[in-house]
Formats: C-alpha cells, sequence, structure tokens
C-alpha cells in the first residue's frame, strides 16, 4: 500500500528539459495512468520514483516520507518493462521464484511455492509452470513479467507500457485482466502508456503529460468532457475532438462557419471579453447528428466504416467536422447532408493560450 506524491519535480539531461515542475498525486490504492506521447517525459517519471534517476529539483514521498535518500530496495517498487525481463533458460516458475529468493528476504520455501501458485493462479499461467519462458507467446511472457513483479508484494506497482509490444486482441484482454488484478490486490499502480484508449479504460484517474509538464488530471470522464485545453481535447478521443474557429462578437461566442453562436461566459481571469477576441469551439464527433432540416448543410467528404458506427468528415465551405454516426447511417461521398449538435456539449477555449473557458473560471 503506498500514497504517492511528486512535487515540482524537474529534470533536465543535457541541455534538453525533460520534466518542469511536476506534481502528481496518487492516492493509496488507485490506479493511476500517466498518458503522453512519445519523448513526454514518462519513463523518466517512473525511474525517478523507482530511484534509478535522482530528480534536479522537487521532492518525491512516498506514504509521506521524503525518498530522495532512499536507495531502489529500500523503496520497494516493482517496474514492469515494455521488454519482458525474464531469464529464458529458465521455467515459468523459476522465474516468478527468483524474486522471493534472496536471503535477505527470509522466505519459507514452502511460502514461495504458495505465492508462486496464487500468483499463477491468478494470471492463469498454471498450465505454464514448467514450461522454459523462451517457448512462450508474447502474452504469456507478459504474463510472467508482471506475476514477477506481484509475487514479491511490492509497495507500488510502476508499469511502463507493458502492453504496447502486444497484438491488438491480447492488449485488451491483458487490460481487462490487470484491472481486475489491481483491484483484487487494492494496491497503487502507475501505468505509463501513450494509448489513451488504455488510459480511459483503466485509470481510475489519468494525468495528461505534455513536454515535461502535467496538463490536466482528472478521472476520464472529466479529461473526455471537460478538456483543460486543446493538446487534451485533441490528444484523448477517437477521432478527436472537433476544433473549429470562432471569436467574440458583441458578448456571444460566434463560429462562423457554422452559422452558430452562444452566450459568451467567459468568467472574470478570462479578462479581454472584447469584441474580436479569437476563441476555438470544440464538439465531440459523437455529438455531431445528421437531421433533415437541421440549420446547416454539408457536403460528405469522407466516409469511414468502423463496424458498429461509420465515422463521416463534413465539409461547410473551408470547414471540416468529424461526426460518429450509427452504421446503418446511408450516405455518399458528395451527398448534400443536414446536421446538429448538441451545444450542452460544445467546449469553448480561448485561442491564444488554448485554455477551455471552463478551466479558466
Ligand atoms: N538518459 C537520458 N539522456 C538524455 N536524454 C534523455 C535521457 N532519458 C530521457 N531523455 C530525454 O528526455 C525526454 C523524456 O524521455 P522519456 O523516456 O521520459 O519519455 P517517454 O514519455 O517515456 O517517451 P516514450 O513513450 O518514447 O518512452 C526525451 O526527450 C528523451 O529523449
Amino acid at each position: 500500500m503506498a500514497h504517492i506524491q511528486l512535487k515540482n519535480i524537474s529534470k533536465t539531461f543535457g541541455n534538453h528539459t525533460a520534466l518542469t515542475g511536476l506534481n502528481l498525486d496518487i492516492a493509496d490504492g488507485e490506479f493511476f495512468v500517466l498518458l503522453g506521447e512519445t519523448g513526454a517525459g514518462k519513463t523518466t517519471t517512473l525511474r525517478m520514483i523507482a530511484g534509478l534517476e535522482k530528480p534536479d529539483e522537487g521532492q518525491i514521498f512516498i506514504d509521506g516520507a521524503d525518498v530522495a535518500d532512499w536507495g531502489a530496495a529500500e523503496r520497494d517498487v516493482a517496474l514492469v518493462l515494455q521488454q519482458y525481463s525474464l531469464y529464458p533458460r529458465y521455467t515459468v516458475r523459476e522465474n516468478l521464484e527468483f524474486p522471493l529468493k534472496p536471503k535477505i528476504r527470509r522466505i519459507e520455501p514452502d511460502e514461495i511455492k504458495t505465492r508462486v501458485d496464487r500468483v499463477a493462479r491468478t494470471l492463469r499461467i498454471e498450465h505454464l509452470l514448467d514450461r522454459k519462458t523462451d517457448r512462450l507467446s508474447g502474452g504469456e511472457m507478459q504474463r510472467v513479467s508482471i506475476g514477477r513483479a506481484i509475487v514479491r508484494k511490492p509497495r507500488v506497482f510502476l508499469m511502463d507500457e507493458p502492453l504496447s509490444a502486444l497484438d491488438a486482441k491480447l492488449r485488451e484482454a491483458l487490460r481487462t485482466e490487470l484491472k481486475n488484478i489491481q483491484m483484487n490486490l487494492g494496491q497503487t499502480f502507475l501505468f505509463v502508456t501513450h494509448d489513451q484508449i488504455e488510459a480511459m479504460s483503466m485509470g481510475d484517474k489519468v494525468g495528461v503529460l505534455n513536454h515535461g509538464r502535467i496538463v490536466q488530471t482528472g478521472t476520464p470522464y472529466e479529461i473526455y468532457n471537460n478538456p483543460r485545453d486543446t493538446y487534451v481535447a485533441s490528444f484523448v478521443g477517437s477521432p478527436p475532438m472537433n476544433l473549429i474557429d470562432g471569436k467574440l462578437v458583441n458578448g456571444r461566442a460566434v463560429m462562423a462557419p457554422l452559422n452558430f453562436e452562444l452566450p459568451f461566459a467567459g468568467g472574470a481571469k478570462t479578462s479581454g471579453a472584447t469584441d474580436g477576441r479569437p476563441l476555438v469551439f470544440g464538439i465531440r464527433p459523437e455529438d455531431v447528428y445528421l437531421e433533415s432540416g437541421a440549420p446547416v448543410e454539408a457536403r460528405v467528404h469522407d466516409v469511414e466504416n468502423h463496424g458498429v458506427e461509420k465515422i463521416l468528415t463534413l465539409r461547410i465551405g473551408d470547414a471540416m467536422l468529424r461526426a460518429t454516426v450509427p452504421a446503418r447511417t446511408d450516405v455518399e461521398i458528395e451527398q448534400p447532408v443536414r446536421f446538429a449538435w448538441d451545444p450542452d456539449k460544445v467546449v469553448l477555449f480561448d485561442k491564444g493560450s488554448g485554455i477551455s473557458l471552463r478551466h479558466a473560471g
């Protein structure tokens, strides 16, 4: 069990800044996902918590204790990596026993057997216990790697893209399993990924990291429905949120190409509520729907079939808008259609800073 806090962490490699003023608060027993593009600083964050890298500035606390002077072993964290770190000439059982064998742990052989068998049951790899690990599939190897972490009951699990080398089907299956395992163990998991679907489906909380800074932390629901800025809005969601330029006119936010306006409620902190102020309208593709008699006309520019749904690209003058519609929707490219959207779901952003007016206050 562990509560992890990172306070104002910065890290530079040479003249490259990997992390800037990073703050994280991961509650005991939480499944926290750190989501970010390649190079955002995810692995560096994990390595610092694990004690493999030192921050230039800031502090890391585990259960309230500043761990600056603690070595990796004292921190008692388990790191699971994308590449499986298994001993290939040993069996699965030997691999799982390995973390329990060091004399310093003083674990009795009976207890080792009980723990290994229990972990093998949890991960459904009992039938593989006597097999050498170089005779396993990728998914099986990753299960064993996770098993090696679980078996020694660490305080914290740190997982660095553990599913990204697996094929899509296996990834989906292991997502669910890992989430179940975490709920059963009730332990703190910090899971790092660049895959927003993984983040949204597994995380109790998600922290979005962009260029070494946390841009937003929240539940998957908050991140998806109330993105703090246009970066989060376009990074999370597939297809991403439509972002369409508009401006402030006579106290109303006006989106010219779609002939749409909203009362402007940009609060005090967003000062500069002056006419002509550039804004961005954010509309999720699933909030756009086709309807004869709807106010705006478009041409169908593209149709992508996704089985249960279709993703349409609609062209309105120079503007493009994605719409997720039921698969039964019968449309052809270049067909004229009329569409509307749910006005309550529209998110307004300040174009200059990219920040949502809901977050700006
Ligand atoms: N030891 C190092 N020396 C120099 N630069 C480094 C070192 N480790 C990381 N970096 C740089 O710091 C930045 C953050 O790296 P990091 O590995 O934390 O990103 P990441 O989000 O985990 O990326 P990925 O998803 O590609 O693994 C990158 O630009 C990387 O090149």
